[in-house]
């Protein structure tokens, strides 16, 4: 099922926390929300379940709109709310037993559906425990098994991973990529790992705004600066003149700056001109002045550079 957004805009009273935004999200692509606190990521998500409404725009569902026909749609999204919220007196099995029947699951259908919860979701080991008798991760994954219960085409998770141990992450997100394959999933984070093991496309949320949107590849290629080159070098008879080095390194007809970082060392960024490689000339002066490099490192564009970049 496929979602698109247009010109969608969130007031809570004078303070604007959605602006304008629109983008399209294919049947069965998972696509991850990225960005700081308070940038609208969650009122995003809500307005796509229809829990909030718009103040300006539209919300369509394939052929269904949000507003219009919000019961249809509702039945096709499953949703897990940001703190995950849960009846926590209750078993797994009646609390999943209570949302299939809030969600209109056949009653001949509901006991296997909740078997297939409990399998799906890992939880067979810990289905006769009450909700508070479990670890964050089990919980988390009761709120994955109550947002599936009626087998939804649409998912959206608003933090799923909050909270949880290294290993339970890996655990959820194993998880989640494995929904991904069956369901369009829309997932909200501010960590940038999360959103780029799981998910196939990122938009980068701040403000209310989007502000990038892309495969983490994709990303990582639009914010690629010049190139830059970190290098040591030694002298074949003793050390080598920091300064003149940095001269003969500037004259270089790709180079647009030099940096020496370590003098000591003889250690030198090197910041090309746009579209321009050095590494092959200054290999080629080293040899021509006799000196060895002892270091070369390329400073490759990092994801969280990006994110910075474009949220700050
Ligand atoms: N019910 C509300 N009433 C008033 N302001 C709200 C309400 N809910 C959210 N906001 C404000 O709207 C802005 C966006 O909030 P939202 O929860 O959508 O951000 P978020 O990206 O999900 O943040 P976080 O990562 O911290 O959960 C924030 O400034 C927040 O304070």
């Amino acid at each position: 099922m496929a979602i698109v957004v247009e010109n969608l805009s969130k007031n809570y009273d004078l303070q604007r926390a959605v602006d304008n935004i629109s983008f399209e999200i294919k049947t069965g692509e998972v696509v991850g929300f990225l960005g700081p606190n308070g940038a609208g990521k969650s009122t995003t998500m809500k307005m796509i379940t229809g829990y909030l409404a718009p103040t300006t725009g539209l919300i369509r569902l394939d052929d269904l709109s949000v507003e219009e026909d919000s019961e249809k749609v509702k039945r096709r999204i499953g949703y897990l709310p940001e703190n995950n919220p849960l009846y926590t007196d209750m078993a797994i099995v009646d609390y999943l037993r209570f949302c299939a029947q809030i969600q209109g699951v056949k009653k001949t259908e509901t006991t296997s559906k909740i078997a297939s919860m409990i399998d799906r979701c890992g939880l067979d080991k810990e289905k006769h425990k009450k909700i508070n008798e479990l670890s964050k991760g089990y919980r988390q994954r009761v709120g994955l098994a109550q947002a599936m219960i009626h087998d939804p085409d649409v998912l959206i998770l608003d933090e799923p991973t909050t909270g949880l141990d290294p290993n339970q992450i890996v655990e959820i997100r194993n998880l989640i990529k494995e929904l991904g394959k069956e369901k369009t999933v829309i997932l909200s984070s501010h960590i940038l790992s999360e959103v780029e093991a799981t998910c196939d496309r990122i938009l980068i949320i701040n403000k209310g705004r989007i502000v990038a949107d892309g495969t983490a590849e994709n990303l990582r290629e639009q914010a690629k600066g010049n190139e830059i080159v970190s290098i040591q070098i030694a002298g074949k008879d003793g050390g080598v003149d920091s300064e003149m080095a940095k001269k003969l390194l500037t004259d270089l007809a790709s180079v647009q700056t030099v940096k020496i970082i370590d003098k000591k060392e003889n250690g030198f960024q090197i910041q090309s001109k746009p579209d321009a490689s050095s590494k092959r000339a200054i290999f080629d002066l080293c040899v021509e002045n006799n000196w060895y490099i002892t270091e070369m490192t390329g400073d490759e564009t990092k994801l969280e550079d990006v994110f910075r970049k474009l949220t700050n």
